[in-house]
């Protein structure tokens, strides 16, 4: 091995980090000095928060780059030769030569894509690989086999970056994969971002990994709109977005907001839970009838030949059948949500109840025509519509109504919207924990019943327009800032990044409103109406239609990215097809993509997890395992099984790496009484050694070791699920029955 490219690629690193450091040093200053300065008036503060933001995104972007800041390096036959990173540095030169180019910018993608057969004018493709600033391995691959030049790097797999990748010790957090993301990935990263994708594909074949790659890549391509609107990525369950919540940063983004569905309705937090039979029910397309349904009940009517009296001090007003029934019709023809239907109501009943008064206080006994004049009927609308009993007995009949209160008195009691033996499962007393799957239908309520905030809105609005306006002027004569260092662009196009492309006018103004200074994710996280630039989808099967219904809505424009694998579905609400899910939004206006290479779990575990789904599906082909470990799948039957768990738990515990132990819920409390130091429950704490979940939990996740505990209880894809979360090794153990499809299993005493 040649050390002297090794020595001279250290150097080239060391300078990186020094550059590095400097502009780190320089925009934190400049935050500093930004915090401090006391300008007087609004250009002065409009100015401090332009500097304030810019650097503060420019830090989060150095700090990202403090790890794995250049990992590759391409040679073109041409002659060109480019480092690449995580993040584009730029050196301090008049020219500003690019020092190492961002892996999103279109110069660096050879360095995923160039084959042998394909080699996109690359002479030589180098791996960097670096711990800290320490430059410790190259990896070197020729393209152009008519090049004979040898470094002494070239390595004679040229997957060994890769597998290093897949073979190492995991954290309990989810790592981004820029140095080794492979071509099929590549595609899928950069595809457009209009339109609806989707990918699918089994088991550890990097969906989830590939879809937050797409994020960093769309955030870096149409930064503008996109730190505008901000990305929304949806994931199955807390723990499992805390799992991934450190690769968009580590890759330097931040303008990202991870929820899971249950999450979306702010101001509610959906703590309780519900029958996975409930949560079906509530899941269902019917619901958004059965909730407009029983929303149309709440607009009543007195009975015919039962009028509301109500008193007035010029006399009983009545109420009847008939002027309900007028002023009903004539709120829904205004054809608006309910809430803003309500002051139609409350006009024409006014309206009605002044003129049956006005006819019986001004008529003339004789049969004339009526006494009193316009300015007097006037003075007994406005009198009537000052009155409180009036107003109780609008309010009766067509209330105005908050979501919470709506959906709540509808689970209370469900009938007759509900057909018997659903609404037994999803009736509950007022007061209850919101589940999550409640927030779909409270979205879906507020849908219906809008809210009556013109007045306001139309005030916002003027004031926006202000600000926009002047913050435009400030933003035109403020911006000398050619000072990025960022590079941002390919060479072609090469552009430095303007304090403009990061925040414009409109944004600029956003801050300024009473001073919010939170960032587009989180004022999106606080708005129900909010309209995302992207949303991406995680575990894309599990989603109930309801819960696609308020996707749909947060997402006006159709971006978005859906990744799942049906195999893996286990909630009953989930939907059963892509078809199915898209077509009431977009028909068949929609990509489809698959992976097939499994970069997780070894052949030796997926040819044992394999046999799940082919009990039912004998045609099932699972995705094919980038490796083998030669570690074969062990399993164990005990009559304590808590004590066979806790010995398999201390055998196979590693210095480094996690461990899993999947078991149904109800044997949780025995096994964690023997696990001492294990993480179990709702607030898991993944980064631990040993964990202890149960399989709906263990979704999306992956660990060095897992045993799966007691499978004949678990359902189809639940096993299949659990079977396909290790990396390394993977241990039955079981008091029950094996399953038949685990059968195969090598037994060991
Ligand atoms: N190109 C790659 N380089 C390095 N690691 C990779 C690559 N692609 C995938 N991986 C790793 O493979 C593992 C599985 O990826 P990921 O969790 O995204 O798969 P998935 O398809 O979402 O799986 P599942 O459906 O089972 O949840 C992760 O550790 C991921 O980092």
């Amino acid at each position: 091995m040649s050390t002297e490219e090794l020595r001279e690629e250290q150097q080239f690193v060391s300078g990186l980090y020094a550059r590095l450091d400097a502009l780190r040093e320089e925009a934190e200053a400049a935050v500093r000095a930004s915090l401090t300065q006391v300008g007087n008036g609004l250009q002065a503060r409009l100015e401090r928060d332009v500097l304030v933001a810019e650097r503060s995104g420019l830090l989060a972007a150095f700090n990202a780059g403090e790890n794995g800041l250049c990992f590759g390096r391409l040679e073109f036959r041409d002659g060109r030769d480019h480092h690449i990173g995580r993040i584009g540095i730029r050196a301090s030169d008049i020219e500003r030569t690019p020092l190492v180019i961002d892996w999103r910018a279109e110069v660096a993608r050879p360095f995923y894509l160039a084959t042998g057969h394909t080699p996109m004018g690359l002479r030589r493709r180098r791996h960097i690989t670096t711990e800290g600033r320490d430059v410790t391995a190259l990896h070197d691959e020729i393209l152009d086999l008519s090049d004979t030049t040898r470094t002494g790097h070239e390595g004679a797999d040229a997957d060994e970056v890769l597998l290093a990748a897949l073979d190492s010790a995991r954290t309990g957090r989810m790592h981004d994969i820029v140095q080794t993301i492979q071509a099929e990935q590549d595609r899928i990263i950069r595809a457009p971002h209009h339109g609806v994708l989707v990918v699918e594909g089994g088991p550890g074949t990097g969906k989830t990994v590939v879809a937050l790659h797409r994020a960093a890549f769309l955030l870096y391509a149409h930064r503008q709109l996109l730190a505008k609107r901000a990305v929304l990525i949806v994931g199955p369950n807390p723990a499992f977005l805390g799992y991934i919540g450190e690769v968009l940063p580590a890759l330097g983004e931040t303008g990202v907001l991870l929820s899971t569905v249950g999450e979306l309705f702010p101001g509610v937090s959906a703590t309780g839970t519900d029958t996975p039979e409930a949560a079906e029910v509530k899941g269902r397309a019917e619901m958004a009838d059965v909730l407009a349904a029983a929303l149309r009940d709440r607009q009543r009517t007195p009975e015919p030949g039962a009028p509301v009296i109500i008193e007035h001090e010029d006399g009983d007003l009545v109420l009847d059948w008939t002027i309900a029934q007028e002023a009903r019709e004539a709120a829904r023809e205004a054809d608006v949500p309910h809430n803003l239907g309500r002051p139609h109501f409350a006009f024409r009943v006014i309206d009605m109840l002044t003129q049956q008064l006005a006819d019986r206080l001004g008529a003339d006994p004789y049969g004339g025509p009526n006494f009193l004049g316009p300015d007097d009927i006037a003075q007994l609308g406005k009198a009537i519509a000052a009155s409180p009993e009036v107003h109780a007995a609008i309010e009766e009949l067509w209330p105005q109504l908050t979501p919470e209160g709506f959906l709540a008195d509808f689970l209370e009691e469900p009938t007759p919207h509900l057909r018997d033996e659903d609404a037994l499962l999803v009736r509950r007393p007022r007061g209850a924990e919101w589940t999550a799957a409640d927030v779909p239908l409270l979205d879906e309520a507020a849908e219906l019943l809008g809210s009556d905030d013109s007045a306001a809105r139309a005030m916002a609005e003027a004031e926006r327009a202000k600000q926009i306006a002047y913050a435009q002027g400030v933003l035109d004569v403020s911006y000398a800032s050619r000072t990025y260092e960022f590079e941002d662009k390919d060479d072609d196009e090469s552009e430095v990044l303007l304090a403009h492309d990061i925040i414009d006018a409109e944004r600029m103004a956003e801050r300024q409103e009473e001073d919010d200074h939170r960032s587009a994710a989180e004022r999106a996280a606080a708005d129900r109406t909010w309209a995302f630039g992207h949303i991406i989808v995680d575990e894309a099967q599990e989603l109930s239609a309801m819960a696609w219904r308020l996707l749909m809505r947060r997402c006006p424009t159709r971006s978005m990215t859906l990744v799942g694998d049906p195999a893996q579905t286990a909630e009953a609400g989930g939907c059963g097809s892509w078809e199915s899910i898209l077509s009431p939004y977009v028909e068949d206006r929609w990509e489809y993509t698959r992976l097939g290479v499994n970069y997780r779990t070894p052949v030796e575990i997926m040819d044992v997890a394999a046999e799940v789904p082919r009990v039912e599906h004998p045609d099932f082909q699972p995705p094919s395992s980038v490796r083998s470990t030669g570690v074969v799948p062990w399993a164990r039957r005990a009559d304590d099984l808590a004590a066979a768990v806790a010995d398999a738990v201390a055998a196979e515990t590693r210095d480094d790496g996690r461990l899993a132990v999947i078991a149904p819920r109800e044997l949780h409390d025995e096994l964690a009484g023997k696990l001492p130091g294990v993480t179990a429950g709702e607030a898991l704490d993944l980064t631990r050694p040993v964990v202890l979940i149960d399989p709906r939990q263990a979704k999306g996740l992956e660990f060095d070791t897992v045993l799966v505990v007691e499978p004949g209880r678990y359902g189809t894809s639940d096993l299949y699920v659990a079977l396909t979360r290790a990396t390394q090794r993977l241990g039955i153990l079981h008091a029950q029955e094996l399953p038949v499809a685990l059968k195969q299993v090598a037994a060991t005493p």
